[in-house]
C-alpha cells in the first residue's frame, strides 16, 4: 500500500518564510538571500516527510504566496496592466509579486489582483484574470527547478497542479462576451506541454487537484471532464496521474469519475463517506483508490481503530496493492509540529496528547498502512491510539455539566430582540442622537510593530502586565483623542490588545487551548494561530469590559464594544469533533452573549458582534446551506439579543458575496452591518438593495486592503452612489474593514478624508431630511 501526501505546509515552523518575504520586501535582504532561505525550507520539508516514512512527496506545493497565482504565472495568464505599466522584467519574481501585492513605484501605480477564500477554509487565494482573448504562454521555471531539487534530494517527487478545469472555475471574466470555461480547448494544450515537461523532468507521478468534484457544479461537467483525461492519459501515457478531490463527497459524479483513465483517484474520507461504497463498487479496475483517511483540516489526532475498518472494506474490494493512503487533503491547513509545543496551562498535556499537527500526521498515515497489513505486528500502536481514544471520551476536561444544561435550556426566546427593528431604531435615535451619514470604523487600528514587540517582551517576560497595560492604555488614550478631534461620531478602542480577533477570545474562554507556533498561513506572508477547542466552552470573566469601559471614560462619544461572533470564532478555530458544530456554536454564543450584557451594563451603548467567517462557513453543497444557515444566524441572535432595545447591535462582514444568503443576514436582525463594498464600488450592495434590506447599513467607502489612500471624492462618490441605494436614515459612513494591518500615516489621512466626506453629504441632504 503506497503512502504518499498532498502538500506540506510552506511557511516554516517558525514562519522563516513570513520574515524572508517581509525582509524581501522592505529591501532588507536581496532576492538571492530570499531564494536561498526558500530552497532551505522546501529542503527541511521534503526531508521531514521522507524520514517520517512517506514515499511518494508532493513538490511544487511551496509557493511565495499562493498556489492559484503561481499557476497563472506558469501558464502565463498575466493581465496586461502588469505587462503595461511596469519596468519589471519579464517574468521575474518582482512581477510575481506585483501581481500578488499591487505596487506603487517609481510613478506606477498598479493594483494586486483580487483576493479570496480557497473554498470553506481561512486560506485566501489569488483569483485569476481571464479576458476574452486570453493567452497561455508556457513558464515551467519553477516546477521543473523544484522538482529537480527533489530529485537530488533522493525523494520520489509528485509534482501537484491544480486541474484545468478547476483553475478556470477559481477565476474570473474580466470582460462581457464569454464563458471563462471556453477557454479550456486554449489552456489544454500548454498544460499538456506542461505535464510532458514534468515526465521529461525525472517524475513519474502527477497530483492533478479537481477540488470542484465535490461540488454541485460538476454534475454537469462530465464531459468536460472526461475530455480533460483522455487527452491527457493519450498524450502524456507514461506519467501516472493521481487526480486528488478534497472537501467533500464526490456524490452525484462518483459514478463517472471513477471512471475516468487516471492511475490513481483520491477521496476524502474525512469530509464525506456517504459515496464510499458506490466509489469502491464502481471503480474502473485499472485505477487505484487514495484514501483521504487522516484529516487534513483538524488537528486531532486519527482514531486507528475506525480508519482501519474503512481501509480494510477498500481492501478487500480492491486488494491492497490498489489501495493508497494519505491525508484528507494538503496539509497546509494544519500547523507544522506539535514537537514544538511546551505543555503549559494554555495547551495542558491531556489536550496534548490528544492532537497531531502536520508532522505527526505523516506517521499516522505510516502507521496505518503498516497496520493495515499486518494489524499484529505493531499491537501497540494501536492500543496506544485506542487508549487516547478512551482517555479523551471520559475525560473531565471536556465535559461541563452546566454548560450542557445552559444549552439545552436554549429557547427560541432566547435569540429574539424585545422588540422590532423599527421600534428599536426609533429609540436608538432618540438615545444616541447621532447625526445622518454617522462615521465610524470597523475596530482595529494600526498593530504596528512596536505593539507587536510589546506583546512578545510581555510573552518572554522582559516587560510586566504593569508596563504592558500602561502602554496599551496609553496608544487607546492617543486613539480615542484623535478619533474625536478629527469629528468621528462612533468610537473604538483600537483593539491594540488583540493577538488576533480570534485568538484572543479564545484565550480567555475556558474549553479553549492555544499554542506558541501553531501557524497556519492565511494569505501571502500573513498567518494566523487557530485557537483549539477541545471542551464545553464558557466564559470565566469579562473579556473586553476593561479597555472598552476605559475607553468609555475618555470620551463623551459614544465607544463602540468589539467583540467577535460565535460564528467566527467556530470558523477560525480548530473544532472538537465529539459534537455537532451547532452544539459548540450555541456554547459560544451564550458566553458571547454574557460579555454583551456585562458591556451593557457597563454603560456602553453600541456593541458590535462581528461576523466575517459567516459567509465562508456556508456547506460547499447547496443542499446542506438551510441547516448551516438556520443554526448560525441563530447562534448570532443568541449572542446579541439580551440587551435593552436602547443598546445598539451592530454586526461587521467582509470578503462576503450575499447575492445568496441576503434573506439569513436580514434574519440576523444586527440594527447595523457594515460591509466590504469600497473594491467592487459598491456592487456588494445590490443584493441589500434588492432585498430591501431593512436595517441600517455601513458600506465600506475605504478599501483597507491597500496601503493606498482614497481621495476625498472618490469616498464621496462611493457616498453618493450609496445615499441613491439606501434609505439616508438607514446609512452609516465607514471603511470596509479593521485598519490593524495598514500604517498611522495612511489611516489619518484616509480617515480625515472620509469624515471631511461624510461632512458634506450632510450638508447637502440634512435639509431633505427634515423636509421628509
Ligand atoms: C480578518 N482576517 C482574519 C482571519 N482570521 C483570523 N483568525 N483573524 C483575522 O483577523 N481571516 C480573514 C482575515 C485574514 N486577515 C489577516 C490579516 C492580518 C493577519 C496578520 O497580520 N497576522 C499576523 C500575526 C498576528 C498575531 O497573532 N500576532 C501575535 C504575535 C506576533 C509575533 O509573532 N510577534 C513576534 C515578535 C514581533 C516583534 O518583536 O516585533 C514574536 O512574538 O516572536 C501578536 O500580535 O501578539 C502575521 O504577522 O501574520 C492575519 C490575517
Ligand atoms: N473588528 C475587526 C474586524 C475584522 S474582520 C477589525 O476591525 O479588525
Ligand atoms: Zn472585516
Amino acid at each position: 500500500m503506497i503512502t504518499h501526501n498532498l502538500g506540506y505546509p510552506r511557511i516554516g515552523t517558525k514562519r522563516a518564510l513570513k520574515f524572508a518575504l517581509e525582509d524581501y520586501w522592505s529591501g532588507k535582504i536581496t532576492q538571492d538571500t530570499l531564494l536561498l532561505k526558500a530552497k532551505q525550507l522546501r529542503k527541511e520539508h521534503w526531508l521531514v516527510q521522507q524520514n517520517n516514512g512517506i514515499e511518494i512527496i508532493p513538490t511544487n506545493d511551496f509557493s511565495f504566496y499562493d498556489q492559484v497565482l503561481d499557476l497563472s504565472f506558469t501558464l502565463g495568464a498575466i493581465a496586461p496592466r502588469y505587462m503595461e505599466s511596469f519596468n519589471i522584467p519579464d517574468r521575474s519574481l518582482d512581477l510575481y509579486f506585483a501581481m500578488a501585492r499591487g505596487q506603487q513605484r517609481e510613478g506606477a501605480d498598479v493594483i494586486a489582483m483580487e483576493m479570496t477564500k480557497w473554498f470553506d477554509t481561512n486560506y485566501h487565494y489569488i483569483v485569476p484574470e481571464f479576458y476574452k482573448d486570453q493567452v497561455f504562454d508556457l513558464n515551467t521555471d519553477k516546477i521543473l527547478n523544484e522538482l529537480q531539487e527533489a530529485i537530488e534530494l533522493g525523494i520520489t517527487p509528485k509534482p501537484v497542479l491544480i486541474g484545468p478545469i478547476s483553475y478556470l472555475l477559481l477565476g474570473k471574466e474580466k470582460e462581457p462576451g464569454f464563458d471563462r470555461l471556453d477557454l479550456l480547448e486554449k489552456l489544454l494544450p500548454i498544460y499538456i506541454e506542461l505535464l510532458q515537461q514534468i515526465k521529461e523532468n525525472g517524475a513519474n507521478w502527477i497530483q492533478i487537484d479537481e477540488p470542484f468534484l465535490v461540488m454541485d457544479i460538476a454534475k454537469d461537467m462530465q464531459d468536460q471532464y472526461t475530455v480533460v483525461f483522455d487527452r491527457i492519459a493519450k498524450e502524456v501515457p507514461e506519467l501516472k496521474v493521481i487526480l486528488a478531490t478534497y472537501f467533500g463527497d464526490l456524490g452525484h459524479c462518483s459514478s463517472w469519475v471513477t471512471k475516468l483513465p487516471v492511475h490513481a483517484l483520491h477521496v476524502d474520507l474525512v469530509r464525506g463517506r456517504d459515496s464510499y461504497s458506490t466509489v469502491l463498487e464502481s471503480l474502473d479496475p485499472n485505477i487505484s483508490l487514495s484514501l483521504g483517511i487522516v484529516d487534513g483540516r483538524n488537528i486531532w489526532k486519527n482514531d486507528y481503530k475506525v480508519s482501519l475498518k474503512l481501509i480494510q472494506k477498500a481492501i478487500g474490494v480492491l486488494g491492497a496493492s490498489r489501495v493508497m493512503l494519505a491525508p484528507s487533503c494538503s496539509l497546509l491547513h494544519v500547523p507544522f509540529d506539535l514537537d514544538q509545543e511546551k505543555e503549559t496551562e494554555s495547551l495542558p498535556s491531556e489536550v496534548k496528547s490528544w492532537m497531531a499537527f502536520a508532522k505527526q500526521k505523516l506517521k499516522e498515515i505510516v502507521h496505518l498502512s503498516e497496520l493495515a497489513v499486518d494489524s499484529l505486528g505493531n499491537v501497540s500502536v494501536l492500543e496506544q491510539n485506542m487508549k487516547v481514544h478512551r482517555d479523551k471520551l471520559h475525560s473531565d476536561l471536556i465535559h461541563n455539566r452546566q454548560v450542557k444544561l445552559a444549552v439545552s435550556d436554549l429557547e427560541d426566546s432566547d435569540a429574539v430582540r424585545k422588540s422590532e427593528f423599527k421600534a428599536r431604531q426609533s429609540l436608538q435615535k432618540q438615545h444616541l442622537r447621532l447625526p445622518i451619514f454617522p462615521t465610524t470604523t470597523i475596530g482595529s487600528f494600526p498593530q504596528t510593530s512596536q505593539i507587536r514587540a510589546l506583546r512578545s517582551k510581555l510573552r518572554n517576560t522582559r516587560i510586566d502586565q504593569g508596563e504592558y497595560d500602561s502602554q496599551i492604555a496609553q496608544v487607546i488614550k492617543e486613539t480615542i483623542l484623535w478619533q474625536q478631534q478629527i469629528g468621528l461620531d462612533v468610537l473604538v478602542h483600537g483593539e491594540f490588545e488583540r493577538n488576533d480577533m480570534v485568538e484572543y477570545f479564545g484565550e480567555q474562554l475556558e474549553g479553549f487551548a492555544f499554542t506558541n507556533f501553531g501557524w497556519v498561513q492565511s494569505y501571502g506572508s500573513r498567518a494566523v494561530k487557530p485557537p483549539i477547542i477541545y471542551g464545553d466552552v464558557f466564559r470565566p470573566h469579562p473579556m473586553t469590559v476593561k479597555w472598552t469601559s476605559y475607553a468609555q471614560g475618555l470620551t463623551d462619544l459614544p465607544v463602540k464594544g468589539m467583540l467577535t461572533g460565535p460564528v467566527t470564532i467556530l470558523q477560525w478555530s480548530f473544532v472538537r469533533n465529539d459534537q455537532p458544530r451547532e452544539t459548540t456554536a450555541n456554547q459560544i454564543a451564550l458566553a458571547i452573549s454574557e460579555e454583551v450584557k456585562d458591556l451593557e451594563k457597563a454603560g456602553i451603548q453600541i456593541i458590535q458582534i462581528d461576523e466575517p467567517a459567516i459567509r465562508e462557513g456556508l456547506p460547499l453543497k447547496r443542499g446542506d446551506w438551510d441547516t448551516y444557515l438556520n443554526w448560525a444566524i441563530k447562534a448570532f441572535r443568541i449572542s446579541a439579543s439580551k440587551v435593552q432595545d436602547t443598546t445598539q447591535i451592530h454586526t461587521h462582514m467582509c470578503y462576503s458575496e450575499f447575492n445568496d444568503i441576503i434573506k439569513h443576514i436580514a434574519a440576523m436582525d444586527a440594527d447595523v452591518i457594515t460591509i466590504e463594498t469600497s473594491r467592487s464600488h459598491m456592487e456588494l450592495l445590490d443584493a441589500f438593495v434588492d432585498f430591501k434590506y431593512p436595517n441600517e447599513i455601513g458600506p465600506g467607502v475605504y478599501d483597507i486592503h491597500s496601503p493606498r489612500v482614497p481621495s476625498e471624492k472618490e469616498m464621496t462618490a462611493l457616498l453618493e452612489k450609496a445615499a441613491c441605494l439606501i434609505p439616508m436614515e438607514n446609512l452609516w459612513v465607514n471603511p470596509d474593514c479593521g485598519l490593524k494591518t495598514r500604517g498611522w500615516i495612511e489611516t489619518k489621512d484616509a480617515l480625515l478624508k472620509m469624515v471631511s466626506a461624510a461632512k458634506a453629504l450632510r450638508r447637502k441632504y440634512q435639509g431633505d431630511l427634515v423636509s421628509e
